[in-house]
Order: structure tokens, then C-alpha cells, then sequence
């Protein structure tokens, strides 16, 4: 149905691709979702059967449904998991004919605990369809709460990213799980730091005569590498692609792929696994990178089979011969490729992997693609005996058990494709294997894989590669910094305004200059820009936050218990710490980490660390409170059991007209033990968590009972310190729960005078700007 009426849903009414709707523009025209390039080409690769040709090119037309899934460490996660089970599920059934799909939305039935969901309504069908307007609602506002997260169902994953805006998205992201163990880099993931130390050095540890062993290098027990690709598997979703795919784009990111899975490789454990996954159906960008890192690390790296596991998600296995196009024409062997087409088209990239007869030429091949020392190869023989160009085109097979990777299409689940391959490594390195690609030589990419002929047009769509470089996208994060100097809680940009520059008063980036400066003032004040960023343009090294005073006067003020670990926890982005804004709290891991970091002479770029724990209390009348840090709204709930001072219980009706007016004069509380306790708080922040119905001792506090919400103490009135859409979302999620009786105390400790402290309450000046956190403090 496109169309914006009311009326039953039906998927196929919707078969132009997501995005490819008029949206009121005469001089729109629908994107065509056909290519005879993309036929011919995944015709060829056999990536499905011939009888599945047409169901897999008619779903590949078809609008991606919209899926979601809801993140588990949130406080509502069970409300939200029920109103989608009985509300949603039979509501939205009404609306929908399902064409194949019985269901509206339905749990995603290989993700465990119902906790992912698939819904058969394309986006825009979402946005169009009025009868689906009270789901459309939900969907955006828990998504931007953070409650769920809207994902393709084959995606859900976490990585380090080369691009600074998709780092943005990943802290927003991972902010929403509330947790203090997230670090987000910024680097090419082909040459990440290994964080190596020398072998002699002795452990800070060791030193303080500690027992605990200290890490002398950044290995992880899991690694994903999600790497760049030509995102045909995304088709559904980006229908302009259809236009610009062509064979080029896969074979011109192949030596690239190489290369980040060989690191990733590089910087796994022993015992540990990496799962490389595209999400392109093209063999060249997956089984044929999957073969040429296990020859490559043949005796180091087996592939693991994991095709018993979640038996319910339909795949297919990897397969075992493909062909590569160039030029417009089939190659089956490099031995038949042109001479001349010989730096695009290169060994690595067919099923054998074999080159020309020289294993001399072959190795330093090899060692250019990736950059790295590799195994001997053992196939000196076999080159040998191929060393006679065929006439004929004989079909290469690998030999590979490459079987055991995975390959989604989307007729399989009525989703996205995607290629996964899980590794395991099953010995350390040799020292030359574990060295990334030296920077200044040229990557294998550019000088050796990327052919010449693959169109600007092509490696625009290049999924997360785009035409952008490193230094282009540094470039912009001062710029996109500057939106978010106000301290405002928009979260897309949350890196840019808390991790870059907290460099105290803002003139260093010359928006604060007065006086006699001017242009050369102003050009002064760049270059000391430069020099207080550290080594890493754009971003403000982390430092460890060890001010005793301030730490104990924040310890002393919200009297934090001494279980919960803050000295040595605690970093910032300001080695001045009179100018320090934020501090961010670290766990025990990223605590070692970042150590070794400094140990290693801080080679890591972090865009992101932990999670923010304390906010210093920015307007004058706040510097007035005891304390000049109050507890961030995402901080809370990791503190929140280990807080005894400067907190309250509200019963539900003044928590209720907390959220409803954001400000509320002591003597407007309804419950008068509340309005004393309130108002003999200290002044400045403190936290109100809503009564439950066992009294539990507040550091009892479970994740179900976790309703608290950051205010401020003035001197006549509680302010709160949330979010407009944080209170909205609060307050709908409390009315949920009375409607549904689950917590009976909600309903007891609502009061008959409601509606007459209501009206009471409405005359109480309502804060002008209720998007804002800063609260409406009065002096
Ligand atoms: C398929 S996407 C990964 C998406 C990721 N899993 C997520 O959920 O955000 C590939 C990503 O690789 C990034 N990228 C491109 N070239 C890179 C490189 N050389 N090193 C690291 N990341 C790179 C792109 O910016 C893009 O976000």
C-alpha cells in the first residue's frame, strides 16, 4: 500500500525498492531494480539454483521489512518484549495481508529470548500507512530512547570503524547499553595497533609488587571483521545500487578484505575466533578472501564449521567454484587472464589461488596484496605443472573446505544477504606475520588490485568505503564538534562533543577570542589547537582523572560506597583539571588497556571510552553546590546501588508530576515525608527513584527496579535532569504498567488528590526549553 491511506498492508503492493516512492516530487522517477550486468554475473556464480533464479531477483526487488531488535540491558526490556507479544502482535494482524508471511511481526525465531524481531512492513509502508502510525510511533521512540535498536536481522554486530561519522553511530549505539567496558578507535583496520611491549619491560604491576599479570599486548578473545564491501546484499534497502553495480566494485576491494582479515587474524588469541562477514553476494569479496587468508596462514588458522549452530536461521553453504569477470569477460584461471590485465585480476581472487609458474613471482605477489610476510606456499609443484597456458577453460575447484562458510539470500528469510566465515586460530603467529601493513607503502589495493576500470560511480556505493580518505573524514570532526559545544544530549554527536577538545574554555578553537587578536589571534589560536590535540587530529588524548579532591568530594557528596571501584577508574579527555567537563567511568579491561596504551606510546585513536559517569555542573548557580559534578543520566544506572546520599523515594504521583512538569516547588509534593526529605537535601544534584513495592534497601536495587531519574536540588523546588523524551518515555512506560497491573504498587500509591495537585501543579512556571538536561535552577 504506499499510499498513505488507511487499509490492509500488503508487502507486494510495495515492490519498488525502499526509498522508491514519489514523496510528492513531479521530477521523481522510481529506480530501476533491474541490471543485466547483476544477472549475468550471479547467473554464472551458481550463488543460487536456476530454479531459485526468479524468487531470489523478485525479493531482491522487494522492500527490506523492517526489524528491530531490543536491547536487553535496558530497564523496560520486558515491558517492551510483552507489549510487542500481546499488543502488537494481534493489533497490527488486522492490518496485514501477508501475501507468503502468515504474521504482521514475529520473533526472529534463531535470536534466543524473542529479543530480535521481524516485522512485514517495509519502512515506508511504516511511515505511510496510518493504521500503522501507533507502531511506526513506537518503533521511533524506543529507538531513540534506546530501547530497541532498528536493524537489518542479518547485521547484529560491533566493530572499530575507519570512518568518524560511522564511529559516531557506534558510540550512540553502545551508550545505550549503559556499559563501561565499549572503547570506539578510529583507525584502517588493515593496520590497527598491536599495542605490542617489549618484551623486556616490567609491568606497572610488577612494579607496585601486585601479583595480577598486566597484558603486554592488545590480543582479543573474539574479533568481527564486518569489512567494507560492494553491499549488493543490501539491494533491498538501496535500490540505487542496482545502477551502479558492476563486477568491478567486488574485485576492487578483494585486496583490501585480505588484508584487515589477516589482521584481525594477526590480533586474535590463540584459541580465539574471528568471524569475517560481508554483506555481498559476489565470491570474490568472500569465499575467495575466506581460501586466500587459510593458504596464507595454512597451519595457523582452520575454518570453523558452524553450521549446527542456530539451526533455525536458513543459510546456505559457501561455495567452492566461481569464476571472475573482468573486463566484461569470464576468467577461470589467472593463468587465462591477459597479460595485461594482470595487476587487476590477480592470483587470490580465484578458487586454486594459483598463479604463474614462478613461485619466486608468486610469493612477492602475495607479499604486496597484504603486506606481511607469508608462509611459504607448498605448491611448488603443482605451479610447475600449470606453467602451459590451457586453451580450454577448465572450471578451478578449491580444495578448501570452504563449505563450511555461510551465505544468507534474501528469499531465505525474507532479509537482507550477507556471507559470514568463522575462524579460529590455532597457533601464534610467527613474528613476521604479526606486523600490519607498513603505511607508507602503497596498499595492495590501490597499486596492484583495484582496476583501473572500475568507475568513480562504482566505488561511491562501495559499502562503507565511499570515495572518502582518512584524512578527509579527520577534517570534518572539529566541524561536526562545533554543532555540540552546548551540552546538549544529542546523541548522534555525543563523540564529537565530549570527546574532542575538552580543552576547558573553548578558545582554542578560536571561538572565544576577544580583544586585540583578530585574524592573526584567531590563527594563534589554531595552531595551539593543533599542538593540545595530541598526536591524533581532531581527537584530545585520554588521560586518567586523579584530582583526590574532586574525586572525594564526589565520593563524599553522593556517598558512593567504597566497594564501588572509582580511583584509577576515572578518565577524561583534559589533563587540566580544573577544565575537566567529563568523566567517564572505565572497567577493569579497558582500565588495562588503556594502560598498556600509554605503555606503548598511546598508538590507539579513541574516539570513545567507557561511559560517562559525572558532568561537571555548568551554570553559575551550579558552581554553588557542594559538589560541582553531577551523576550523568547514563551513568546512573551502574551507580545507582552504590549511592547512599542525596537520594530519594518518590511515590508514583509526585514521580509522575516530576516528569510531567520537569520542575516542582517543594510544598506542590504530595507526599509531605517527601517534600521534607526533599527539601533538606543538599542543593545541587541528587536522584529520585520511584517507590516500588518492596521497600528493598536502595542498594538492593535490581535492573527491574532501576526507575531513577537525576534531578537538582534548588532552594525552593527538585528540577529534573532528563531528557524531554527520556520523561515522555518514562512516563508512558508507568502508565503501561498500571494499565496492565503489573506492579500493584503503582496503582496504591496513587492518590485521589491527583487531580487537585494537578491543578495545583499547573500553575507552577513550566521550564521554557524541555528539551535541554541543564535544569531551570533557581539560585
Ligand atoms: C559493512 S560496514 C560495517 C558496519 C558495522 N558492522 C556497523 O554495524 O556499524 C563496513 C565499514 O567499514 C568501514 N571502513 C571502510 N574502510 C575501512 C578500513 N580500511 N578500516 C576500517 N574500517 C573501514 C566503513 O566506514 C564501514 O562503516
Amino acid at each position: 500500500m504506499g499510499g498513505g491511506g488507511r487499509g490492509r498492508s500488503d508487502p507486494s503492493d510495495a515492490n519498488q525498492g525502499e526509498g522508491n516512492s514519489q514523496s510528492g516530487d513531479p521530477t521523481w522517477q522510481p529506480f530501476s531494480t533491474q541490471n543485466p550486468a547483476f544477472d549475468e554475473y550471479y547467473k554464472e556464480q551458481a550463488i543460487v539454483s536456476p530454479e531459485e533464479w526468479d524468487t531470489f531477483i523478485e525479493y531482491l526487488r522487494k522492500p527490506l521489512p523492517a526489524a528491530f531488535r531490543i536491547n536487553s540491558s535496558s530497564q523496560f526490556c520486558m515491558d517492551i518484549k510483552s507489549q510487542l507479544e500481546n499488543d502488537f502482535m494481534k493489533s497490527l494482524q488486522s492490518e496485514f495481508v501477508g501475501g507468503d508471511e502468515a504474521e504482521a511481526i514475529r520473533p526472529l525465531p534463531w535470536y534466543p529470548d524473542n529479543l530480535a524481531w521481524h516485522s512485514n512492513f517495509s519502512r515506508m509502508q511504516l511511515r505511510k500507512n496510518q493504521a500503522l502510525e501507533k507502531f511506526h510511533e513506537f518503533l521511533k521512540l524506543e529507538n531513540e530512547i534506546g530501547n530497541i535498536t532498528r536493524q537489518e536481522a542479518v547485521s547484529m554486530v560491533l566493530a572499530n570503524d575507519l570512518d568518524v561519522q560511522r564511529c559516531n553511530l557506534l558510540i550512540h549505539q553502545t551508550k545505550r547499553m549503559c556499559t563501561a567496558n565499549v572503547v570506539v578507535t578510529n583507525h584502517e583496520a588493515q593496520h590497527f595497533p598491536g599495542c605490542r611491549l617489549n618484551k623486556n619491560w616490567v609491568g606497572a604491576s610488577e612494579v607496585n609488587g601486585q601479583s595480577e599479570a598486566s597484558p603486554n599486548q592488545l590480543l582479543f578473545d573474539r574479533v568481527l571483521c564486518d569489512v567494507p564491501c560492494s553491499g549488493d546484499g543490501t539491494l533491498r534497502k538501496a535500490p540505487d545500487i542496482w545502477r551502479k553495480w558492476n563486477s568491478g566494485m567486488g574485485n576492487g576491494l578483494h585486496g583490501l578484505q585480505i588484508q584487515i582479515a589477516l589482521r584481525g587474524l594477526s590480533l586474535l588469541k590463540v584459541g580465539g575466533r574471528m568471524v569475517y562477514s560481508t554483506c555481498s553476494m559476489n565470491p570474490i569479496e568472500n569465499e575467495a578472501v575466506v581460501a586466500e587468508i587459510l593458504r596464507r596462514r595454512e597451519g595457523f588458522v582452520e575454518l570453523v564449521d558452524v553450521s549446527m549452530e542456530l539451526p533455525q536461521l536458513i543459510r546456505r553453504p559457501g561455495l567452492r567454484k566461481w569464476k571472475v569477470r573482468d573486463k566484461g569477460t569470464w576468467v577461470t584461471s589467472y593463468k587465462d587472464a591477459e597479460k595485461s590485465r594482470r595487476a587487476a585480476v590477480i592470483p587470490s581472487m580465484f578458487p586454486c589461488g594459483r598463479g604463474l609458474t614462478d613461485p619466486a613471482d608468486e610469493n612477492s605477489e602475495r607479499d604486496d596484496l597484504a603486506g606481511q610476510e607469508t608462509k611459504p606456499e607448498d605448491d611448488t609443484e603443482q605451479l610447475e605443472n600449470d606453467a602451459a597456458p590451457t586453451t580450454d577453460l577448465e572450471e578451478e575447484i578449491s580444495n578448501l573446505p570452504l563449505e563450511r562458510c555461510m551465505r544468507i539470500v534474501p528469499h531465505d528469510q525474507n532479509g537482507g544477504a550477507f556471507f559470514i566465515a568463522v575462524l579460529r586460530k590455532i597457533a601464534p603467529f610467527p613474528a613476521g606475520m604479526q606486523k600490519p601493513m607498513s603505511k607508507r607503502a602503497k596498499p595492495s589495493s590501490e597499486k596492484d588490485e583495484l582496476p583501473k576500470e572500475v568507475p568513480d560511480k562504482a566505488s561511491e556505493h562501495v559499502n562503507g568505503l565511499g570515495d572518502k580518505s582518512a584524512d578527509a573524514l579527520n577534517e570534518k570532526v572539529p566541524e561536526a564538534a562545533s554543532d555540540h559545544t552546548d551540552g546538549s544530549e544529542a546523541a548522534v554527536l555525543e563523540i564529537d562533543s565530549s570527546n574532542m577538545h575538552e580543552s576547558g574554555d573553548g578558545s582554542a578553537r578560536g571561538t572565544g577570542v576577544s580583544g586585540n587578536g583578530g585574524t592573526d589571534q584567531m590563527k594563534a589560536g589554531g595552531k595551539r589547537k593543533l599542538q593540545m590535540q595530541g598526536k591524533w587530529k581532531g581527537v584530545d588524548p585520554v588521560v586518567f582523572f586523579k584530582d583526590e579532591a574532586v574525586i572525594n568530594s564526589i565520593k563524599t557528596f553522593y556517598g558512593i560506597v567504597e566497594s564501588f571501584p572509582l580511583d584509577g577508574h576515572l578518565v577524561t579527555r583534559n589533563e587540566d583539571t580544573n577544565h575537566v567537563k567529563r568523566i567517564y567511568f572505565i572497567s577493569k579491561s579497558v582500565k588495562e588497556l588503556l594502560e598498556l596504551n600509554f605503555q606503548v606510546g598511546q598508538p590507539l585513536k579513541i574516539t570513545s571510552i567507557g561511559l560517562k559517569m559525572f558532568e561537571r555542573q555548568s551554570s553559575i548557580q551550579g558552581t554553588s553546590a557542594p559538589c560541582s559534578f553531577r551523576i550523568s543520566s547514563e551513568g546512573l544506572p551502574l551507580l545507582l546501588p552504590y549511592i547512599t546520599k542525596q537520594i530519594l523515594r518518590a511515590s508514583l504521583v509526585d514521580f509522575k508530576h516530576l516528569l510531567q512538569y520537569k520542575s516542582i516547588k517543594f510544598s506542590d509534593f504530595v507526599d509531605s515525608e517527601f517534600r521534607d526529605k526533599a527539601s533538606d537535601l543538599q542543593p545541587g544534584c541528587c536522584v529520585i527513584v520511584l517507590k516500588s513495592a518492596e521497600e528493598m534497601p536502595l542498594s538492593g536495587l535490581d535492573t527491574a527496579d532501576r526507575i531513577a531519574i537525576g534531578c537538582w536540588k534548588g532552594k525552593a523546588s527538585l528540577s529534573v535532569l532528563v531528557t524531554a523524551i527520556d520523561c515522555q518515555e518514562l512516563m508512558e512506560r508507568l502508565v503501561a504498567r498500571m494499565e496492565t497491573g503489573k506492579d500493584s504498587s503503582l496503582q496504591e500509591t496513587e492518590t485521589t488528590s491527583d487531580n487537585a495537585i494537578d491543578e495545583e501543579i499547573n500553575k507552577v512556571e513550566k521550564p521554557e526549553d524541555a528539551k535541554t538536561i541543564e535544569p531551570a535552577i533557581e539560585g
